[in-house]
């Protein structure tokens, strides 16, 4: 699925219009029908209504859900907000057609706005601002947003929290936003609704189909996507029946110094549950007992110090070698971590944890990453390595700068994993939850991405497949189990359910 740019959208609206053909304001009463019968579904008419509508099409929409909810017995209360006696026509058109309802309390606020006494279960709907905003809230609106905010009620917002841009929000003031429970949003998702950051002011996102052209959709370019199941499914390669361990890859894991051997036992069996033929775990002596118990399917190959990873390993007899997960940040370890980039220009690589860390102390070193590698970075990681920056759109942007100057593949870890490929494009990750945010996580990615790389998924596809796999692994142990009480195993545990979902989905 797409996500298009707040002009895109309008470019979408205009050609539906023109099209199908509809007029804009049976359009507007699509979107409102498909706003008021999700209300309708999550709230009872016991509950009193309270509208606040600004003057565009956003205001329109509510408008025309008060409408609609009165007409279902809900009791309503409307505040038109229409500081500069302007309304847009289709605003105004569905103010005319409240005229004729009793059971709407209707107020417009052209100057002093008196606040409405809320009762605790009174729903607040915000249709003050859409994808129309065009400047930061400031003045009345930022005061009446603020008043909102305050009111301890549940706020759903239509199409965007009032105050929210469809895209960057770095500059914005967070007081002049609206904190919504829900937002009903049209069509697809805003690029600024995937960003962690903004999380807090979306609250539950429902996307609605408003019948916008499929043709145009089909047309219009994005450098965004989120990824679907049916997309991922269909790059699972059918498993040779004549196949050998040798036709299902041979993959190099460097992982866990002393202490840590944990994240090589999480990264290694969690490749090894993802279909890959044979692994070698390239680890220091004192892991010997612990790995060779842990993981008696994996090859040992011994580091020459007790205790941490200081020899760079021959990439020659691997098909895909993952770099990091709990290796450390000794001296020592960050030569060899140069070394060993200098020397995987063959197999196709991952680059995880400590690696990115030491990385990000030596940032020179980023240009050794042979072409193709893959990082995967939480935003901790991302920043040390990138961007000083605290700011989830300023880390998708320097993301996608690195992935092209570089041209590799970043994977942003986080509430929609961003996958950010060389050319350019970005692609979203829809599985996962909260439960996934917890130590060693990471590593299970690490291991199931080198695992597809092993058996010749392309550096993209193993990086879509790899976290869409990873997070319905973890929605599935999230189904039986509590996010509070999921821990990394568990994801491993439930990756042949994922892979079953995933290989059947067309069945
Ligand atoms: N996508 C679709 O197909 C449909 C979307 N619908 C709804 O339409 C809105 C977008 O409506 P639009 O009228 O374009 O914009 P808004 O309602 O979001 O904003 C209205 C005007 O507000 C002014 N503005 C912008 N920023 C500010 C600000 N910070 N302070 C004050 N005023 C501001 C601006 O006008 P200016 O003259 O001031 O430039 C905006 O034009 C979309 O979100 C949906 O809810 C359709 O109803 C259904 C189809
Ligand atoms: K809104």
């Amino acid at each position: 699925m797409k996500v298009f740019s707040q002009r895109q959208i309008k470019e979408l609206e205009n050609y539906t219009i023109e099209n199908e053909p509809i007029a804009a304001i049976d359009l507007m009463e699509r979107a409102a029908k498909k706003v008021a019968a999700t209300i309708i579904k999550h709230y009872d008419n016991s509950r009193g209504i309270i509208v606040f509508a600004g003057p565009g099409n956003n205001g329109g929409d509510a408008l025309a859900t008060a409408r609609l909810l009165a007409l279902e017995n809900y009791k309503v209360e409307v505040y038109l907000f229409n500081p500069n006696d302007h309304l847009s026509a289709d605003c105004e058109a569905n103010k005319q057609r409240l005229d004729t309802l009793a059971n709407i309390s209707f107020n417009e606020v052209t100057s002093k706005f008196q606040p409405p006494q809320l009762n605790n279960d009174d729903i607040i709907i915000d249709g003050l601002f859409g994808i129309g905003l065009n400047k930061p809230l400031s003045g009345g609106f930022a005061a009446l947003v603020q008043f909102i905010n305050t009111a301890a009620v549940e706020v759903i917002a239509i199409d965007m929290p009032s105050g929210l841009f469809c895209n960057d929000n770095s500059d914005n003031d967070k007081r002049n936003i609206i904190r919504a429970t829900r937002t009903i949003t049209f069509h697809s998702p805003k690029l600024s609704q995937l960003l962690v950051d903004n999380q807090e002011y979306i609250g539950k996102l429902e996307v609605v189909d408003i019948g916008l052209s499929e043709e145009k959709s089909k047309e219009l370019y994005s450098d965004f996507e989120i990824v679907e199941a049916e997309q991922v499914a269909a790059m699972i390669k059918s498993r040779n029946a004549f196949g050998h361990k040798g036709s299902f890859g041979h993959a190099l894991l460097i992982a866990g110094h002393y202490g840590m051997a944990g994240a090589a036992v999480l990264a290694a069996k969690a490749s090894l549950r993802s279909g890959l033929g044979k692994l070698t775990l390239h680890t220091p002596i004192k892991n010997n007992d612990i790995l060779q118990t842990a993981i008696p399917e994996a090859i040992l190959s011994h580091d020459f110090s007790e205790t941490i990873f200081t020899t760079a390993v021959s990439s020659e007899a691997y098909n895909a070698i993952c770099l990091g997960p709990g290796l450390g940040k000794e001296p020592d370890t960050a030569l060899a971590v140069l070394e060993q980039l200098q020397m995987s220009k063959k197999a196709p690589l991952v680059v995880d944890a400590d690696a990115l860390n030491i990385l990000g102390e030596h940032k020179s070193w980023l240009q050794e990453l042979p072409p193709a590698t893959i990082l995967t970075p939480h935003p901790a990681e991302f920043r040390r390595i990138q961007s000083g920056s605290t700011d989830a759109f300023t880390h998708l942007v320097d993301a996608q700068t690195l992935a092209q100057r570089l041209n590799i593949i970043v994977i942003l870890k986080g509430h929609y994993t961003a996958i950010c490929a060389p050319n350019g494009k970005t692609f979203f990750n829809p599985t996962g939850n909260s439960g996934m945010a917890t130590a060693g996580s990471g590593d299970v990615l690490s291991g199931i991405i080198t695992s597809l790389l092993a058996q010749q998924y392309s550096p993209l596809e193993a990086s879509l497949l790899g976290v869409y796999f990873h997070g319905l692994a973890g929605d599935l142990a999230q189904a039986d189990l509590e996010e509070e009480c999921l821990i990394a195993s568990d994801i491993i545990k439930y990756l042949p359910l994922a892979f079953k979902q995933l290989k059947y989905f067309h069945k």
